[in-house]
């Protein structure tokens, strides 16, 4: 763990001019809007990277639901062998041969820094973390993992110079929050471990900003959808395995009621968001953690959508009280007009387009492995 005395040496020059630098920034009015905002064609899917030197960037619990879809956006923006993909898991050969890939226990401080300074790393996106419904089946794991692990990143980032981008969630709200709409600032009381360590690197993370000039990025993702990749154990988890079972067997037994209305996001809106805000020009940001939206929907409503394209699809409920009390804590929708403000987020899939998206994609793979 690094010596508080260290951090305040190692920090304090970059503190004073960063900080300073940026509360000068900020209070200046924008002459134009432009440099804030990502262009809709932005290069995401080109090979090369138009700047002098592309970051070097570390991936920590990159083995989830969204981290090799981050590093595949990344290492197509930034080249191959600059974003480099860790985890305490063992990866797929598939994962092992698609880039640089090495073992990273976020618990681990001393070996964390070894990482970022043997890589040069100048970006970093914190991924490692232990989702809400799986917290709070091990509650002193999640402690650790989510909040320690958060210290040692905070810390390695601040010493090095990094800049760090750490995933919140609607998970960071109660249910003394504001509810449909959730706003950026609002009472957050969650009730989960996980929230709780989410408010937590929020709020360090922007402390770390003021108090050392560390550049600490954040967005508050929703339940995040996606094909080829499993989710980790959270409450949003059903919207993921609806598509699954929708597209083996037609039917689907659901562990939320059918009335819980949740915010949600399609991966590729998600790692866009987290790339667009990780790029966006510091004095564009007025805030260090921002909501972000794209859709909400019940249970019901995303079985309704499904049966456009799967007429006879049966969705049955057996409700997971655990996860159902953690859904109604959460917010509704979120309001994330800062997040369009700042930096001009917009998403590309409302639930019509993620249905036919969720479906093309299972629907090819099925046949795959039907010829197989
Ligand atoms: N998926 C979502 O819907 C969603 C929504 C909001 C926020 N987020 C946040 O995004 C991030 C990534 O989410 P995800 O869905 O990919 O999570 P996930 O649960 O699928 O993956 C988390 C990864 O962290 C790794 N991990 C666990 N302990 C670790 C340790 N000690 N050191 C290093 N790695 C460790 C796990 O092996 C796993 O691969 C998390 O911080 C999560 O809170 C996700
Ligand atoms: C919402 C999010 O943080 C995660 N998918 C969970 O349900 O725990």
């Amino acid at each position: 763990m690094l010596a508080p005395g260290m951090l305040k040496q190692v920090v304090s020059v970059t503190a004073q001019s960063k900080a300073s630098s940026c509360f000068k920034l900020l209070s200046l009015p924008l002459l134009s809007p432009s440099p804030c905002r990502i262009p809709a064609d932005a290069s995401f899917h080109s090979t090369s990277f138009s700047e002098a030197e592309p970051p070097r960037v570390l991936i920590t619990g990159g083995l989830g639901q969204l981290g090799i879809g981050l590093a595949n956006l990344l290492r197509k923006r930034f080249g191959k062998d600059n974003v480099i993909l860790s985890d305490i898991k063992k990866p797929s050969d598939h994962v092992f041969h698609s880039g640089p890939f090495v073992y990273a226990d976020v618990l681990d401080y001393k070996s964390l820094r070894e990482l970022v300074v043997n890589h040069r790393i100048s970006w970093l996106f914190h991924y490692g973390a232990l989702l809400s419904a799986v917290g709070e089946a091990n509650v002193s794991l999640a402690r650790d993992v989510n909040i320690t692990g958060l210290h040692n990143i905070l810390d390695v980032a601040a010493e090095h110079n990094v800049r760090l981008f750490v995933p919140s969630t609607i998970g960071a709200f109660g249910p003394t929050s504001p509810r449909n709409p959730a706003p950026d600032l609002c009472i957050q009381r969650p009730r989960t471990i996980y929230g709780v360590s989410k408010v937590h690197a929020e709020l360090m993370g922007e402390y770390y900003y003021y108090r050392y000039g560390l550049d600490f990025r954040c967005l508050r993702y929703p339940g995040i959808i996606s094909a080829d990749s499993q989710p980790g154990g959270g409450t949003t988890d059903y919207a993921v395995e609806i598509f699954h079972a929708a597209a083996k067997n037609g039917t689907f037994e659901c562990n939320l009621k059918a009335s819980t209305r949740l915010p949600m996001m399609y991966i590729s809106d998600c790692l866009r968001a987290t790339l667009e805000v990780m790029e966006v020009p510091a004095e564009c940001l007025s805030m260090r953690t921002y909501n972000i939206s794209a859709m909400s929907f019940t249970p019901e409503e995303l079985a309704q959508a499904l049966r456009k394209h799967v007429p006879d699809f049966q969705i049955t409920y057996r409700v997971d009280p655990l996860r159902q009390a953690i859904a109604e804590s959460w917010p509704m929708n979120l309001d994330d007009s800062n997040a369009r403000k700042d930096w001009g987020w917009k998403q590309d899939f409302d639930l019509p387009e993620l249905v036919a998206t969720m479906l093309n994609f299972h629907g090819a793979s099925t046949r795959i492995a039907q010829a197989n």
